[in-house]
């Protein structure tokens, strides 16, 4: 990447300040741009869901997996139950959606409840292993909620086997004006659900995949108590990207966590952080990272810069950290701010490997939370910051009152945010559709083929508010 002019910023920058300028292309086609990245974790986009209690759960995990993308499973969730989590995500089909399945006799009271758990809106009636009937909201609609779904459910079944190519599956549905059909194996069990826009999508992405072609899953450990022993467990339970997580990366705690997991020879790649200057990369590379987690304050539900002054303009943070790891052969991760496609472009062009999002992805259908409806029927879910007080008391429930009292007046955090779900994009797959295509994109005007390329290739300007005010599209006359 170099600045546009050769022009040498005086002042660190946010992705808010900077823009990037096309260069000749001989890239023709946006379907023509590899998104895989070379920083060992195997993602075939080049994105990672944080670490967050509201936001990276099982459902996460396979979804953006299959799309070829990361979830890293938070340090405050319980070593078993991550285990639980790993085994569930690596049972997933790699190409289609996990079902919500009814028995005949379930309310629709039930039935309503577990619909929202899934962006395609459906659920199959099975009798056995077999789908006999499904249900969408529009068959709930206006029933009592004691009613049982065999009373409204579709029995008119037009289902497609798990041999069947995309493309035809998809013009199957189209000739048979569905939205989506049970996927059955050759005995008739039920095996999962496509939709038209995952098939269309089966095409666009390759999932994110281990050796033994499972979908990919990582999961975070704190700096605190027995990293060893807990990060042992998450290797044995079949982790395939470990990330020592910690709000100040640049401690000797951290570097012993470090030396603490590689003393394990785990055969995965390793992240640590977060940091936001080149000797901190570099510390965490010789105790040990593989990749660095990069970025102090720029988080959504995060309240470090106001509290401490301490941090970083991000796109600043990233490029100077990403120099450093590269010198030694090593990566980072571009980790909070993330609000637009743009910034994910602008992370990677800084070199970043992958970016890391948290919040954007806290209003999806996909993330942990109940569903809730506010005042004028917009539907929103709950998050909250890793450092918030909630977090700090749940993540000490086995401390004394004394010591989580304390503890938690340390916070650098909001503890309840509302993220509204936009009715455009209510899944996780919708956004990183969009991200991906504003991406593809990017590269593209760059000339880049590849990251590498990419990152190479970035010519960026530094623009003024009214620049960044000028990009933004108008919705009404002025
Ligand atoms: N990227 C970011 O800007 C930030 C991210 N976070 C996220 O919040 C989560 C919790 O992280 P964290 O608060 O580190 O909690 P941890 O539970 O990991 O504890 C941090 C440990 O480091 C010690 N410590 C020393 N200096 C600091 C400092 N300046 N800030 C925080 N701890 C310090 C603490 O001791 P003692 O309590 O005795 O001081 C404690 O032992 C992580 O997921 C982290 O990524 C949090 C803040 C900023
Ligand atoms: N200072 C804090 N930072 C936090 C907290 N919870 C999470 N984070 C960081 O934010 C990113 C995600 O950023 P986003 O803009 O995409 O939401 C996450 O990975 C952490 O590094 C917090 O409570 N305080
Ligand atoms: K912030």
């Amino acid at each position: 990447m170099h600045f546009l002019n050769g022009l040498q910023p005086q002042f660190d920058l946010t992705y808010d300040d900077v823009f990037m300028v096309p260069n000749e292309s001989d890239v023709t086609s946006r379907l023509d741009v590899d998104l895989s990245t070379e920083d060992g974790t195997g993602t075939t986009i080049p994105l990672v869901v944080a670490n967050m209690t509201a936001i990276a759960g099982r459902r996460m995990a396979e979804t953006t997996a299959r799309r070829g993308a990361l979830t890293i499973i938070p340090q405050d969730i319980p070593v078993e139950v991550v285990s639980e989590v790993i085994g569930w995500t690596k049972r997933r089909h790699l190409v289609f959606d996990t079902a919500i399945t009814l028995d005949q006799h379930t309310t629709v009271g039930e039935a309503q409840v577990l619909l929202g758990k899934r962006a395609h809106g459906a659920a199959v009636v099975t009798e056995g292993d077999r789908p006999v009937g499904l249900v969408t909201e529009k068959d709930l609609t206006g029933v009592d909620r004691f009613v049982q779904v065999h009373d409204v459910m579709s029995r008119d079944l037009v289902t497609v086997t798990d041999d069947v190519d995309v493309v035809g599956a998809f013009d199957t549905l189209n000739e048979s004006r569905r939205r989506l059909a049970p996927v059955v194996s050759a005995d008739g069990t039920l095996v999962g659900v496509l939709t038209r826009q995952g098939a269309l999508r089966a095409n666009l992405y390759s999932p994110a995949v281990d050796a033994d072609g499972a979908l990919r899953i990582g999961a975070a450990v704190g700096i605190n108590g027995d990293v060893a022993a807990k990060a042992s467990q998450l290797l044995e339970a079949g982790a395939d990207v470990l990330v020592i997580d910690t709000a100040h990366g640049h401690q000797r705690k951290m570097l012993e966590a470090l030396k603490a997991v590689r003393d394990l020879d785990p055969q995965v790649p390793v992240v640590a952080g977060n940091v936001v200057s080149a000797t901190g990369t570099r510390d965490l590379i010789e105790a040990g990272a593989d990749i660095v987690k990069v970025g102090v304050g720029p988080g959504a539900m995060c309240t470090t810069r106001m509290m401490t002054a301490v941090g970083r303009p991000q796109f600043s943070a990233v490029l100077e950290c990403a120099s450093a790891a590269r010198e030694l052969g090593k990566h980072v991760w571009a980790d909070g701010g993330v609000r637009h496609p743009r910034d994910v472009a602008l992370a990677l062009a800084a070199g970043a490997s992958n970016v890391m999002i948290g919040s954007w992805f806290a209003g999806t259908l996909e993330s942990p939370g109940d569903l809730f409806t506010d005042e004028k029927g917009r539907q929103f879910k709950e998050s909250f910051g890793m450092a918030s007080s909630r977090a700090v008391r749940n993540r000490t429930a086995t401390d004394s009152a004394y010591e989580r009292a304390r503890k938690a007046m340390f916070e650098e955090g909001i503890s309840s945010a509302r993220m509204f779900v936009d009715p455009a994009r209510p899944s996780v797959e919708d956004v990183i559709d969009e991200i991906i295509s504003g991406l593809r994109s990017s590269c593209t005007y760059a000339g880049a083929r590849t990251l590498a390329e990419f990152h190479e290739r970035a010519t960026v300007g530094i623009q003024s508010t009214a620049g960044f005010a000028e990009g933004r599209p108008l919705h009404q006359s002025w």
